[in-house]
């Protein structure tokens, strides 16, 4: 499989190096974001319009069980004036992996045919189909291009809770491995670990006005920021105190620096 290869186009959205990406510096640690890799995961859940545009720059697709039926199913709608089959051979994912109870007997039938390499692992009940998708991207990607990498997990967010919270704790678990955005089309969802400042760099073409600052995992003893309405200065944040909700950017470079783990969600605006 040829699926890692370096995507220099020019990218619209969530992978531009320059204009819509957190660079998180460690103190005294190299800021080496020159190139930045896309992977798509799709969940089985409303794939976002925009899900073409970021197909397109995307290095690597993999379709977490069910995803799979989405894309399948949805694509086609989006291209009517297309063969759904000229449709779905330009948007064949690389690797269908979950328990693989939720993909339809055809859909499988049909991408196996195509070659796309699936892998059932339905003797584990005990992780998410996304986080079998993530030990799949963790494995797959050289450690040296892990950096580089950004996962941008397609119908993350919305729907049945206990996947979103499940979703969530995905952030949590491989936090300091890669980084994930959960993404639907009214918002993006990622986890700032502490420990650094992180420059998050937002495209306001697309993203905000509205964002918010949140301490998930642990409460936060002191927060600062740059580049929102309502600034954080050493402020404490807790669940039964204050979260940062309802913010607005003010500036296309946010910084943050807290000495908890908060999660960093945009408003997403796209008019297809
Ligand atoms: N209703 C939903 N709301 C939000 N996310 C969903 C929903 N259904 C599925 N997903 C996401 O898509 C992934 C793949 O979906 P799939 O239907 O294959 O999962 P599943 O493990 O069979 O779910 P279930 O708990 O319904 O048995 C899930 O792991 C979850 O992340
Ligand atoms: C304590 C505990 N709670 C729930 C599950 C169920 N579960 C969690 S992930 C998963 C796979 C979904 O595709 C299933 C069935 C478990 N194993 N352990």
């Amino acid at each position: 499989m040829t699926m890692m290869q370096h995507n220099t186009d020019h990218v619209l959205f969530y992978g531009d190096s320059r204009n819509n990406m957190i660079r998180s510096k460690k103190k005294g640690g190299d800021d080496d974001d020159d190139s930045i890799m896309l992977v798509l995961v799709l969940l089985n859940y409303h794939l976002p319009r925009f899900t073409p545009i970021l197909w397109d720059q995307a290095s690597l697709h993999v379709c977490a069980d069910g995803g799979a039926n989405r894309l399948y199913d949805e694509l086609p709608l989006w291209f009517p004036d297309d063969d759904p089959a000229d449709v779905r051979q330009r948007y064949k994912p690389d690797v269908i992996k979950g328990d693989l109870d939720s993909i339809r007997p055809e859909v499988k039938e049909y991408y196996s045919e195509m070659g796309v390499k699936i892998i059932d692992k339905s003797h584990d009940q005990d992780t998410t189909d996304l986080h079998k998708c993530v030990i799949f991207i963790r494995d797959y990607v050289p450690d040296l291009d892990k950096n580089h990498i950004k996962l941008l997990v397609l119908g993350g967010l919305g729907g049945r809770f206990d996947h979103e919270a499940a979703n969530i704790n995905v952030l949590y678990t491989f936090a300091t491995v890669l980084r994930i955005v959960l993404l639907s089309e009214e918002s993006s969802l990622t986890l700032l670990p502490s420990g650094y400042l992180h420059e998050i760099h937002v495209n306001r073409s697309f993203e905000g006005p509205h964002c918010g600052l949140v301490p998930l995992g642990a409460p936060s003893t002191s927060t600062t920021t740059t580049g929102l309405h309502w600034n954080l200065d050493d402020t404490p944040m807790a669940f039964g105190s204050l979260i940062s909700t309802c913010n607005l950017l003010e500036s296309d470079i946010v910084t943050v620096r807290s000495d908890a783990y908060l999660l960093w969600t945009t408003e997403i605006r796209y008019k297809p």
